[in-house]
């Protein structure tokens, strides 16, 4: 249905899309997740004709989104970040306007305004002023505009953004609604929301696709098969030279345990191996019996950090930060010393 394949944006020397290909199929949700500035926005102006590409192909329903825009564009109806509303109109005049836009037949107009607003519950704003709606009901008029036409392909750029609780709430059924006969494309940073409402998560991170799965799929990716931690019952020094003989240990620590003659071990293992049996054996062939062992489950949070790489610069920043003040605070006892002198 959508077909992306090797873009790339650059802006002068900034490369907001990296070489990015992926295939949307029929009748689902997908999610476009990543954190501020991972090149969301700038790929979905560019699926829906808005921005150029420097290199690369969008594919829509057979049609090449530079080659021949008006018949790619048919099938997609697209919500920006920001959507371009006229704020001196009326829903419904807006939506008139739009339908003249879309070269929708004249005939069937009024039915099909009256049918997405409907959907998506603006008929009793209908007749007031843009300007004079909240938030939420402006994000839906927008929506509205989206759906109109019901284009096989419905992009939505961050939807919720600067909803309230309830408003989110309502949106996300309405999206969840539109998958029946659409196949829904949505962008957000918040993890929850992907969740929550997709079959299937794109993560990308500076520009690049660093994943993707079904949200299920990409917390068991690493579920498993990064951290373990286990009791076992035996020596110390032993211990450490057989988990040192397992490759896949990427590091590890033991403490004492609370059990008799035994140690606690928390280990990190490298992503995607699961090596529970390895450990399983080798403490049988040593003959220290392992009393529990306990997978650390990722959620999909902690893959999303691990993947875009935000846990380390979090971190990073933090440091740097503690670092700083600790500077200035040794500076001023150093300049306190001084005046005391
Ligand atoms: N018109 C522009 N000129 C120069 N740089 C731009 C332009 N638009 C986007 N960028 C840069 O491209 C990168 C990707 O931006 P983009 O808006 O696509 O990210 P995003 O994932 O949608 O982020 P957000 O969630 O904050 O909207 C950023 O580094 C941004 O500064």
């Amino acid at each position: 249905m959508i077909e992306v394949k090797n873009l790339v944006k650059r802006y002068g020397s900034n490369v907001a899309v990296d070489n990015l290909s992926f295939k949307v199929e029929k009748g689902q949700i997908y999610g476009f997740l990543g954190p501020n500035g991972a090149g969301k926005s700038t790929t979905m102006n560019i699926i829906t004709g808005y921005i150029a590409a420097s290199d690369g192909e969008v594919i829509i329903n057979g049609h090449n989104i530079f080659e021949e825009p008006e018949l790619a564009k048919k099938s997609i109806g697209y919500l920006p970040e920001i959507p371009p509303l006229y704020v001196d109109m009326t829903p419904y005049e807006y939506l008139k306007f739009a339908a003249e836009l879309k070269k929708i037949d004249k005939k069937e107009r009024d039915k099909m305004i009256d049918e997405v607003m409907k959907l998506t519950k603006i008929t009793d704003v209908s007749n007031r002023l843009i300007r004079n709606l909240s938030k939420g009901y402006k994000q839906r008029v927008g929506l509205a505009q989206a759906i109109l036409g019901y284009p096989e392909v419905i992009i939505l750029d961050e939807p919720t953004v600067g909803l309230d609780p309830k408003q989110i709430i309502e949106i996300r059924d309405l999206i969840k609604s539109l998958s029946k006969k659409h196949t829904v494309i949505l962008s957000s940073h918040i993890l929850s929301e992907v969740s929550a409402v997709c079959d299937y998560v794109m993560i990308i991170s500076k520009g690049k696709l660093v994943a993707s799965d079904t949200p299920k799929n990409l917390s068991k990716l690493m579920a498993g098969s990064n951290a373990l931690e286990l009791t076992i019952r035996g020596d110390k020094k032993k211990l450490e030279t057989i988990l040192n003989g397992i490759d896949a240990i990427q590091e590890f620590e033991i403490h004492n345990s609370i059990e008799e003659r035994a140690v606690d071990i928390t280990m990190k293992i490298a992503s995607q191996s699961d090596i529970r049996e390895d450990i399983f054996y080798a403490m049988a062939e040593a003959k220290c019996p392992i009393l529990a062992m306990k997978v650390s489950n990722m959620s999909l949070e902690d893959v999303f950090l691990e993947l875009t790489g935000e846990d380390k610069e979090v971190k990073e920043n933090q440091i740097e930060l503690e670092k700083k003040s600790f500077e200035k605070m040794e500076n001023e006892e150093e300049k306190e010393d001084e005046r005391s002198l």
